[in-house]
């Protein structure tokens, strides 16, 4: 005899991924608390998720089929994961996957997937806003010290990350949903109705993600998981304590064991696990351009040899070298502070963040002086340092994610300092003493193609150049051809003439193009975000487009009428 679960599950079968009910309220932007003052109870309570984080550290476990698996069993490996203003002190002991974990985790994936599709859209979406009112009341001050701890954020920073950007994607996403799934085919002929069905992709889904958005881990799982696909979550080994609170409350929220299987651990063996099952369905990863290419070509070359069922869908967001262009009828003092923000808030580690700057000649003396004026208001290095491990949430800026980023930037301003088409004219100080803490570096170049002005350091390092005046035209045309990039670009003009030939010629440049602002902070719902080129698909995260990436339609056509004859009209003898 069938449980009562069962029928319950059957009857719901039919309505899973057809019928839905609207969201229950008007969706909007989460509002970004702005943490003014000192002494106020938002930062009392801030400050005491922070010192519970510091005071010891956290062991985080593998999470498949809903069991937490931890290092210590059955003789795991595990990394820790560090503070990078104070790379002494362990934040987490991350349990790292073996193969046979990760091949757990794949089963684990297939068999949640038949109740989770099934489940009404009004349910997996409940899931998903709970977790949203969870991250925004509950556990904001929790995701908060999880990102800025973990992943070198002030609060700032962190707040438009895992709290509001995060929060958004999920209920966004769900409106979206809700509207995708309203769109059915717009005739139906007499006697017919046609329906289009949104499956869920028919394997199982693999989110791998960056260490710099906690957000970003948040959608890159959340997407695919709305529209009825479980998954395989990889995590950056740099933000494995704010990715695990997530996925915890993500299960408070409601979400079964299995739907979203968690295995940090070493990338390329996990990868290679995961991309080696016939099952595989598609790809959702953010994070650099070369990994990105090498899994594309793995994935590509798993269909030519007939590896997979599907062709999978490869949707991946990755890197940029993102532009700020003045013209000399931009208000200067804005352009300037934009470029500050855009090149150094986060140390520059967004993948939007400004890299490469062209100032007109004409404004170049007050331009740059003003900018090093301002920077210089920054807390030198060492004393950042000092204060972030003693808790300055205050700052500006804070530390690099790592020692290999560290070293990386470090490596580049001793180049930009023996190369004789590069000055530093700002910063070049670093320093590892306590944290990965990189100078604010302002570089200015002679060679508009220089591979300071092409090549991404994910860092607090902007190559300027200067053009002369009456070449904006040809600066536009140096722009689109200096890099294999197109992420985010802007133009600081009040000459609508000048908007206009920078709109035109700078096309295809960048996927989110900004007029008098900087090229960062996009926010869900309002600048779709994604850029083209080698800058990954453009499926526009926070947009409609991407979950339509994570589902295969199936159209029903059902026939009323009961054949009387099989001719046609036409078949008269
Ligand atoms: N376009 C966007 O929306 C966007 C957003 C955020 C970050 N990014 C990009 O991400 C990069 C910074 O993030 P990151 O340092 O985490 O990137 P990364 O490429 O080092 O890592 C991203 C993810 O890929 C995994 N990985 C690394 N090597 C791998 C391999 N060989 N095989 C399989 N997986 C592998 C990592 O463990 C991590 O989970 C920058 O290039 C930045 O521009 C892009
Ligand atoms: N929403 C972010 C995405 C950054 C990616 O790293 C921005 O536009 O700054």
């Amino acid at each position: 005899m069938l449980s009562r679960l069962s029928l319950i599950r059957q009857s719901r079968r039919t309505v899973a991924q057809i019928s839905h009910l609207k969201p229950p309220k008007q969706i909007t932007n989460e509002p970004v608390k702005a943490f003014a003052g000192k002494d106020t109870v938002e930062w009392d309570l801030l400050r005491a998720s922070i010192s519970k984080f510091k005071s010891a550290s956290l062991d985080v476990p593998l999470v498949i089929d809903g069991k937490r698996i931890y290092y210590n069993e059955g003789g795991r490996s595990h990394f820790k994961q560090t503070n990078p203003a104070h790379h002494s002190q362990v934040l987490a002991n991350v349990t790292q996957a073996t193969r046979e974990d990760v091949k757990k985790a794949i089963e684990s994936s297939k068999k949640a997937k038949n109740d989770w599709y099934k489940m009404p859209f009004y349910d997996r979406a409940a899931v998903f806003l709970k977790a949203a009112d969870l991250i925004s009341t509950k556990y904001r001050y929790d995701m908060l010290a999880a990102t800025m701890l973990g992943q070198g954020k002030n609060v700032y920073q962190a707040e438009i990350d895992c709290i509001t950007e995060l929060s958004d994607f999920f209920r966004f996403n769900v409106k979206y949903a809700s509207d995708l799934y309203a769109e059915q085919p717009c005739e139906s002929s007499p006697g017919v109705w046609n329906r289009a069905e949104y499956r869920p992709l028919e394997g199982f889904v693999y989110a791998v993600t960056p260490f710099n958005f906690t957000a970003i881990a948040g959608n890159l799982i959340g997407a695919p998981a709305l529209m009825g696909n479980t998954v395989v979550w990889k995590p950056s080994q740099a933000a494995c304590l704010s990715n695990y609170l997530l996925l915890t409350v993500l299960e408070e929220a409601g979400l079964p064991k299995g739907v979203v299987n968690f295995v940090p651990g070493n990338p390329v063996e996990v990868t290679k696990e995961v991309l080696a099952d016939k099952e595989f369905s598609a790809l959702h990863f953010t994070g650099s351009t070369a990994v990105f290419k090498q899994l594309y070509g793995d994935i590509q070359q798993g269909v030519v040899s007939n590896l997979y069922r599907d062709y999978p869908r490869i949707v991946g967001e990755t890197g940029g070298k993102n532009f700020h262009l003045v013209h000399p009828s931009a208000n200067i003092p804005h352009a300037v502070l934009s470029t500050l923000r855009g090149a150094f808030e986060f140390q520059g580690q967004k993948c939007s963040a400004t890299s490469r700057l062209y100032i007109p000649e004409s404004k170049s003396a007050e331009f740059l002086n003003d900018l090093a004026g301002t920077l210089s208001s920054i807390k030198p290095v060492n004393t950042s340092a000092s204060k972030i491990n003693g808790g300055d949430l205050h700052g500006f800026m804070g530390p690099v994610i790592h020692e290999q980023s560290f070293n990386k930037l470090a490596k580049v301003i001793e180049e930009a300092k023996s190369d004789p088409e590069l000055e530093i004219i700002y910063g070049g100080n670093y320093d590892k003493s306590q944290g990965w803490f990189v100078e604010p570096t302002v570089i200015k170049t002679t060679n508009p193609t220089h591979k300071f002005m092409s090549t991404e350091f994910f860092g607090p390092v902007l190559t300027v150049y200067e053009y002369p005046d009456n070449e904006f035209d040809k600066i536009c045309e140096i722009i689109d051809t200096t890099t294999e990039y197109g992420l985010t670009g802007s133009i600081f003009a009040r000459d609508r003439d000048a908007i206009n030939v920078a709109d035109e010629k700078l096309k295809y440049s960048a996927g989110n193009f900004y007029v008098n602002d900087k090229c960062t902070g996009a926010v869900v719902a309002q600048q779709w975000f994604g850029g083209a080129r080698m800058s990954g698909t453009n499926d526009k995260a926070g947009s409609s487009n991407i979950l339509s990436r994570f589902v295969s339609i199936r159209n029903i056509k059902e026939n009323f009428y009961e054949l009387t004859d099989y001719k046609y009209p036409s078949n008269y003898e």
